[in-house]
């Protein structure tokens, strides 16, 4: 099987110092040709959608600078395919005249383009070639872009106007379009928070700056998607055993919330692990062994040394003994760091500073899985470093990198758009899944699949470490995969596994674990042993 590439995101800011080197050896001029020419194709595969192209009105609205340029010289090899094709400046100069990129505009006139002051009304396609790359301080809409015409499809030059290509901040005012068609690399702003809303269906057109772009975090944002957690996540090999695919310690529910005891172990099991051992009390462990009679159940848990990971905080009391048993488990990591540790729910408000020093010195892999409510106490008892004093960094994905860093663990941050980063600086978006996953005891499910992830990666490790030491080293070093892939990976599966049980007409966190074995059986084994989910 050849691995297709893992999609990822750079910054703009990345882009830009990108095509520097281009720029001093001359090739603006082409590189924009070949932007130009991307946009144009986009804007003809719109077009083809609604009718046919000849006689069609494209207009596009165009700033001073070259996201400008760009749009012009589409325009003009739009107006070649029989376009009516309409330029409209959003800044003049002092005698009225545009103040946009010559070349282009040239390029547009020979062509048989034309200029207006506003959006004809009966334009198909609005292209946005205000602002790009360059947007700095904050966008003040102009009136020619107010009130576009309502039957029009707007297409955004690399980035919707307003949006930063770094964060996806948007500042002032925003456009909101249809479809964006960026280019030389998927920008971080058209994937994150508002610029994710307003940049629609995301299409990127290669320019050819592949070799510049930066290859290390933290400029790269990597996106999680089905190929890449098939990697991460691999059909335990033939001659695999229940050790070998990874022992999950699940320290999860109470009495007052047995359920989330019973969702965590589920998801462990169902996304692959060799055995699930429940740590609880005596409810909680009937609970279990009632949905699972696989599972195995003690109030201890199980041998640190026999451990591959360890979930830890659905459903415990906070108002029982919730301390002892995170003690409990962060000493079993500390006396096993090659066991993964997964912290959840409850186990955010326990988990302090001082843990977390502990598991970093030790080694440990750790990764807390708040939702955006529990990431904002978390950062409220443990600071983001260098936060301002609203405890504000920069950005969500920079305030995530910089918390990380300075605690030592990765941070999956769940919502809609589930982001993962890791101490050293490495970021996954996960995109995969909807509003179905919007149900109380999701979150239990996906840190039992987290746990087996994380187990399975363990298990792996160590069989390896056994192999290499029988071959006296001779072998190669495999690629290892990071806690961050897994965890993102893991993510993926269970978003995937709602969709999938929504479309099955299924809505609850009490089925997902069975489409996540579903999911998981589908990406090992295929369709014909993968029909639980369907
Ligand atoms: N540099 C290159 O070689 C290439 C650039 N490309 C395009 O060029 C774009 C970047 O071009 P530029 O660097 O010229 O930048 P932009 O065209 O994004 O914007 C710069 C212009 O907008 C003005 N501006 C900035 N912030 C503003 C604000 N808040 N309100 C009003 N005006 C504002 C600036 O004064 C400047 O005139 C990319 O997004 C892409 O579309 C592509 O053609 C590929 C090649
Ligand atoms: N609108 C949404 N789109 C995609 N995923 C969502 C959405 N809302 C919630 N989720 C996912 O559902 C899960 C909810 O987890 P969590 O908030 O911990 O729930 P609980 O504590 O009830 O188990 C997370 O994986 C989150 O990413």
């Amino acid at each position: 099987m050849t691995a297709s590439p893992t999609p990822f995101a750079v910054t703009g800011s990345a882009v830009r110092a990108a095509e520097e080197p281009l720029l001093a050896a001359g090739q603006g001029a082409a590189l924009m040709r070949c932007a130009a020419w991307g946009l144009a194709q986009h804007v003809l595969r719109v077009l083809r959608g609604r009718g046919p192209v000849a006689g069609a009105t494209v207009a596009a609205l165009v700033g001073t600078g070259n996201n400008g340029g760009d749009a012009l010289w589409a325009l003009a090899l739009l107006r070649r395919r029989g376009v009516a094709a309409v330029a409209v400046p959003i800044a003049r100069d002092e005698h009225g005249a545009p103040r946009w990129h010559a070349e282009g505009w040239a390029a547009l006139r020979a062509a048989g383009g034309t200029a207006a002051d506003v959006v004809p009304a009966r334009a198909d396609v609005v292209v946005d070639g205000m602002l790009g790359t360059g947007f700095r301080g904050e966008f003040a809409v102009p009136d020619a872009a107010r009130g576009l015409p309502a039957g029009a499809a707007v297409v955004a030059c690399d980035v919707p106007s307003g949006v930063d290509a770094d964060t996806g901040e948007v500042r002032g005012g925003g456009v909101r379009a249809e479809v964006t068609v960026t280019f030389g690399a998927l920008k971080t702003g058209l994937l994150l928070g508002d610029g994710a809303d307003l940049a629609g269906d995301v299409r990127l057109v290669d320019i050819g700056l592949g070799p510049h772009l930066p290859s290390a975090p933290p400029e790269r944002l990597r996106v999680m998607d089905g190929p890449t957690a098939a990697r991460l996540h691999p059909a335990p090999a033939a001659d695999g055993h229940k050790y070998t695919r990874g022992v999950v310690g699940v320290v999860a529910g109470s009495a007052r919330y047995p359920g989330a005891a019973v969702l965590s172990t589920s998801g462990a099991l169902e996304a692959g692990a060799g055995m699930a051992h429940h740590a609880g009390p005596a409810t909680t462990r009937a609970a279990v062994v009632t949905a699972h009679p696989e599972a195995l159940v003690s109030a201890e848990g199980p041998a640190p040394e026999r451990t591959d990971a360890w979930v830890v905080g659905p459903g415990l009391d906070t108002e029982d003994d919730a301390r002892e048993r995170f003690i409990r488990v962060r000493d079993a990591v500390l006396a096993n760091p090659r066991a993964a540790l997964v912290v959840d729910a409850s186990a955010l408000t326990l988990v302090t500073a001082e843990d977390l020093a502990a598991l970093r010195d030790a080694g440990a892999r750790v990764v807390l899985t708040p939702h955006a409510g529990e990431w904002a106490r978390l950062t409220e008892r443990i600071p983001v470093p260098g936060a301002d004093g609203a405890g504000h960094a920069p950005d969500e994905l920079a305030r995530l990198r910089a918390w990380s860093a300075a605690h030592g663990a990765a941070v999956l941050l769940k919502g809609p758009r589930t982001l993962v980063v890791a101490p050293d600086g490495e970021a996954w978006l996960m995109g995969e899944g909807g509003p179905e996953l919007g149900v109380g005891g999701t979150g239990d499910v996906l840190s039992g699949v987290l746990g087996a992830v994380l187990a399975a990666d363990a298990a792996r490790r160590a069989r390896a470490a056994e192999e290499e030491g029988a071959t006296c080293g001779a072998g190669e070093v495999e690629h290892v995969p990071t806690l961050a892939s897994l965890a993102a990976a893991a993510a993926w599966l269970h978003a995937r596994a709602g969709a999938d049980q929504a479309r099955a007409g299924r809505m609850t966190a009490g089925t997902l674990p069975a489409a996540v074995g579903g999911t998981v059986a589908r990406m090992w084994w295929g369709e014909a042993r993968g029909t639980r989910a369907d």
